[in-house]
């Protein structure tokens, strides 16, 4: 019986095509079902450089390319392009197994062909070779074959090696490079091994069957069971993520158990996300009560619109509950709670901390009470005066002398009095309580817990939600960067009782950015070491992009006027080229800014929405502040107003004198802010500004 299989490159192009040419493809693909494959007319083409690819008739103009190898009755839809395109791509692709991990490879051997005499023609100038230390054994041990050697030898330099990488088979190239970057030969060895399902290279390698290569390679071909099968598939064509897992993806969701609480840290779009939604959807294929949470309730809408695509079971979907901490704080203790306190607003906030302050007779400004209190009080849940004065204060830059501390403890009494008795609370006061409440009522309780977004929870939602599950195998599963934190929370999983030592792992290629974006925004970062949650430094090393395209644009504008004038410019120019409304953001650091781009926009005809709204405006440009970037993605984005008085925001930085570590953290809080607005961007990033341009930008 033919089966039929479909390559991620040709979901790829599917989902880039009109509806109308959608319909001709479904159409081609019907009848390939109808006639069980053996009526249709698949094309061999002259001069093919692998007689295995053939083509099909999609209409007039477009051609469907497919990959039938000579045993095994298998289809592999692998592209739909237009005539030329098609065949170019038909004559120019040559399929192999890779002979020591027996993964499927495509190469590009026309490219390769065509490029080989330019790197010939460099190599004679020089005596310099890039993999000079190594034998053709070592490459060959690698998995390196007879035909990509002689090419390899005439590279001298990584910028060579970087335009190799697009022709050269993956498992080939991620060798290579690996060497490039300085790796032992066992290093890089194990890093290909990576790409296999389950890390182990098959004994013995028949590099003839191309199907058993196909069945070994998920994260690039995906078999279809049926019709069904095939029209969900066809439906939701832009989610790849739902089939096409990267090994190393697919090994941390689908492990069959973890003996405790695990964690996944990566860059920015290396699927930390998509691979908490697969574990959440293999723990509920467990018949187990999930929760899925993160920190804002538009991030948990959005995660729970992707769990509807992922899991079609409806009595699984049912299982995953998808609720931001804060929601769940809320919901438990109103669960038990007479008289329900009133969440109190960030104005009426601050205005308490400023009469906390006034009244109390020390130096200590509204911002440093305040941030004791979340930092050093509630972090650690303290919640008396003798537990305040006995605590570890690590973390803080100030000292504090014992009369100081019980200062500091007055005014904080104070303010939490007067929150008392006029019922209101905040949220983290309210995760504690729900904490309390979890540990008292086992019927509340969920069996695991996956959390996205991990790096920016403070402590107090930490033990709620440890408080939410009992300790065990597979009960949490984090994700999430520490270089994406945006919020002021620290936090020591060790601490909180939430061990991941030994179950840590960590994504280094990146899906939704290009390398050209990906190496400049990472530069905005600085150098100030990063904290994991793990109490380990984070680390960025080996984070990648194999997608390439066009450098950011940094437009210096001599006035916020003209600035806004070329972001309407950009935004018309984006448009014209055919990207829809919804897929191009922007941000500001301050939401005036953001607004006053709003009102340019409109005035210029082009509809817009707040990044914060909910729902669907596929007619509208998307507009908000940095914070609310967090956790989305758009196929362009504009940030604006990066200048020296918005990046970093002086508001948000502790004064030197009253906390320099507090001060530090605060500068790279606005670096990650600045970080994560631009990684929201999968092909084009704009950033521009007036006055002065911001230290964080890269020169
Ligand atoms: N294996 C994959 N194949 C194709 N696309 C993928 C894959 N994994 C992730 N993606 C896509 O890459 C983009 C980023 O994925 P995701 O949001 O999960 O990353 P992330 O690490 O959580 O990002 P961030 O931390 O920046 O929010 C998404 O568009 C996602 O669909």
């Amino acid at each position: 019986m033919a089966r039929l299989a479909i390559a991620k490159s040709f979901l790829t192009g599917y989902a880039n095509l009109d509806k109308k040419v959608r319909k001709a493809v479904d159409a081609a693909i019907d009848k390939f079902e109808e006639h069980t494959f053996a009526g249709l007319h698949l094309e061999k083409i002259q001069g093919a450089r692998d007689p295995r690819v053939r083509t099909i008739k999609i209409d007039d103009g477009r051609r469907g390319v497919v990959l039938k190898p000579e045993t095994g009755d298998v289809y592999c839809l692998l592209a739909v392009l237009e005539h030329d395109a098609a065949y170019k791509y038909a004559t120019g692709r040559k399929f192999s197994v890779n002979h020591r991990l027996g993964l499927l490879e495509v190469r590009d051997a026309r490219a390769l062909d065509t490029l080989r005499p330019a790197l010939g023609a460099v190599a004679e100038t020089t005596d310099e070779r890039l993999f000079a230390d190594f034998s053709n054994a070592d490459l060959i041990g690698l998995g390196l074959d007879a035909e990509v050697l002689p090419i390899i030898r005439l590279v001298t330099n990584d910028d060579h090696l970087g335009a190799l990488e697009t022709m050269l088979p993956e498992p080939q190239f991620l060798a290579l490079l690996a060497l490039a970057d300085g790796m032992t030969l066992q290093e890089a060895w194990e890093e290909v091994c990576r790409l296999l399902p389950d890390s182990e290279p098959p004994a013995e390698v028949d590099t003839a069957d191309l199907v058993t290569a196909m069945e070994r390679t998920p994260s690039e071909i995906a078999f279809v069971s049926g019709s069904d099968e095939l029209a969900s598939i066809l439906e939701n064509p832009f989610a790849l993520w739902r089939l096409f897992l990267h090994p190393a993806q697919r090994k941390l969701a689908y492990r069959p158990s973890y003996t405790g609480s695990a964690q996944v840290t990566g860059g920015a779009g290396t699927g930390k996300t998509v691979t908490a939604l697969h574990r959440a959807r293999y723990l509920a294929a467990r018949s187990e009560r999930v929760l899925v949470t993160t920190f804002t309730t538009t991030l948990a809408e959005a995660l729970g619109r992707q769990l509807d695509l992922l899991i079609e079971e409806p009595d699984v979907r049912k299982r995953v509950e998808v609720i931001n901490a804060d929601k769940l704080a809320y919901r438990t203790v109103k669960e038990e709670a007479d008289a329900y306190p009133r969440i109190i607003g960030e104005a009426e906030l601050q205005a308490l901390w400023h009469r906390a302050a006034d009244q109390s007779n020390a130096p200590f400004s509204p911002a440093f009470l305040h941030r004791e209190w979340e930092q050093v009080v509630l972090a650690q849940g303290l919640t008396s005066k003798a537990a305040y004065l006995a605590c570890d204060r690590r973390g803080r830059g100030r000292q504090l002398n014992p009369a100081q501390r019980e200062q500091a403890w007055a005014a904080i009494a104070r303010f939490q009095e007067t929150l008392g008795r006029t019922r209101q609370a905040t949220y983290l006061q309210l995760a504690d309580r729900a904490a309390e409440i979890f540990k008292r009522r086992p019927d509340l309780r969920y069996r695991h817990i996956v959390v996205d977004e991990a790096q920016d929870l403070h402590p107090s939602r930490w033990r709620m939600l440890r408080a939410a599950v009992d300790s065990g195998p597979d009960d949490l599963f984090i994700v999430g960067d520490p270089h994406q934190r945006i919020y002021d929370n620290r936090v020591s999983l060790k601490r909180l009782e939430i061990k991941v030592a030994g179950r840590s792992h960590r994504l280094k290629l990146s899906y939704r950015t290009t390398a050209e974006i990906l190496t400049w925004a990472v530069r905005t970062l600085g150098i100030e070491p990063v904290a994991g949650l793990d109490d380990e430094p984070a680390t960025l090393a080996g984070f990648r992009s194999s997608l390439h395209g066009r450098r950011p644009v940094v437009r210096a504008c001599p006035d916020e006027k003209t600035e806004l004038d070329d972001l309407v410019d950009q935004v018309r120019a984006w448009l014209e080229a055919g990207i829809e409304p919804h897929a191009i953001g922007i941000a500001a650091r301050f939401n005036p800014v953001a607004g006053r781009a709003e009102q340019a926009l409109r005035d210029a005809g082009i509809a817009t929405i707040s990044l914060a709204a909910s729902g669907s405006a596929p007619e509208c440009v998307r507009i908000g502040s940095m914070h609310r970037m967090k956790g989305l993605e758009f196929r362009c984005v504009a940030v604006i107003g990066v200048n020296d008085v918005a990046c970093p925001a002086p508001r948000a930085l502790t004064d030197e004198a009253e906390d320099p570590i507090a001060r530090r953290q605060d500068l790279q809080r606005e670096r990650c802010l600045l970080f994560v607005a631009c990684t929201r961007a999968r092909d084009a990033l704009y950033v521009s500004y007036s006055g002065n341009r911001s230290s964080f930008l890269p020169l």
